[in-house]
């Protein structure tokens, strides 16, 4: 079974979430059952790319990732797009047979038996302002999907105080998950603009914005993180 590849690169480090900083390569499928109005990977989701996703065995990305990674295990983390939508588990069986470790970004809206196989999995269901639906039991399924050694974290993104109010009753119903927070970059690089320069004083003070409202909140249990190579390398693909 193929997979439809739009980017793998790296090294580079896990820019968000509960792994940040952690050395990683990225394999980035194509595709998403989603359009999030904010959305910074449109190359990877919007149907008018799928020339660009290459339809790959797992054996091929595996060889990509051995030579990238010149051959030393590490973490290889799956995004997209929505890798969940993908025929993963040959991937993770033998990236598992080689050393490697997984871990899996997603907006929880499509479950796969093969979660269970993951090592990490970053669920990452959209907030208000990105204009699409939370499915709590799509969510709650992609929960429950994921094996007894697979850990499970919560990342929300927050662009304003609807989402903000959203995040803190979601957060609220998942106790049990570590939680990250992140401000919406409200202006990514687009397939028209791929060369945008970041507004990192803009930014900056959205990651302010949340710090204050977390700190003023007593919300004392979420880890607030910004996008740590949207700040090293601006906006950039492949970084
Ligand atoms: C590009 S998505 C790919 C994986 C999956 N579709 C998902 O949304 O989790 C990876 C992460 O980037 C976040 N993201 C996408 N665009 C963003 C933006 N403009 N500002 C902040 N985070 C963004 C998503 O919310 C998600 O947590
Ligand atoms: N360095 C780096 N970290 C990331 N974390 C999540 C990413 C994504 O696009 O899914 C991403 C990315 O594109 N680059
Ligand atoms: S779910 Fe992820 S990849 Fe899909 S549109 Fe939203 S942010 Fe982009
Ligand atoms: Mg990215």
């Amino acid at each position: 079974m193929s997979i439809a590849i739009s980017e793998i690169f790296g090294p580079t480090i896990q820019g968000e979430g509960a792994l940040i900083g952690v050395p990683t390569l990225f394999v980035r499928t194509g595709g998403c059952d989603f359009r999030c109005s904010w959305c910074d990977t449109l190359y990877a989701v919007e149907p008018r790319f799928k020339a660009d996703w290459a339809p790959m065995s797992a054996e091929a990305i595996m060889a990509e990732v051995k030579q990238l990674s010149g051959g030393q295990p590490l973490l290889v983390t799956l995004s997209g797009g929505n890798p969940a939508l993908q025929p993963l588990t040959e991937l993770l069986e033998q990236g598992h047979a080689e050393g490697y470790t997984f871990a899996m970004e997603t907006q929880g809206s499509k479950v796969q038996d093969w979660f269970a196989l993951l090592d990490h999995l970053t669920l990452s269901p959209k907030p208000p302002s990105s204009g699409m639906a939370f499915n709590r039991s799509r969510f709650e399924a992609s929960l429950a999907a994921a094996g007894e050694q697979t850990r499970v974290s919560l990342k929300l993104v927050i662009a304003d105080e609807a989402d903000y109010q959203w995040a803190r009753a979601v957060a609220a119903d998942y106790p049990q998950l570590p939680l990250t927070l992140q401000p919406c970059n409200p202006s990514p690089a687009t397939p028209e603009q791929p060369d945008l320069e970041t507004d990192t004083a803009s930014l900056n003070a959205r990651l302010r914005w949340l710090v204050d409202k977390v700190t003023a909140d007593r919300w004392f249990n979420a880890r607030v993180l910004p996008q740590l190579h949207v700040l090293i390398w601006n906006n950039e693909r492949g970084v």
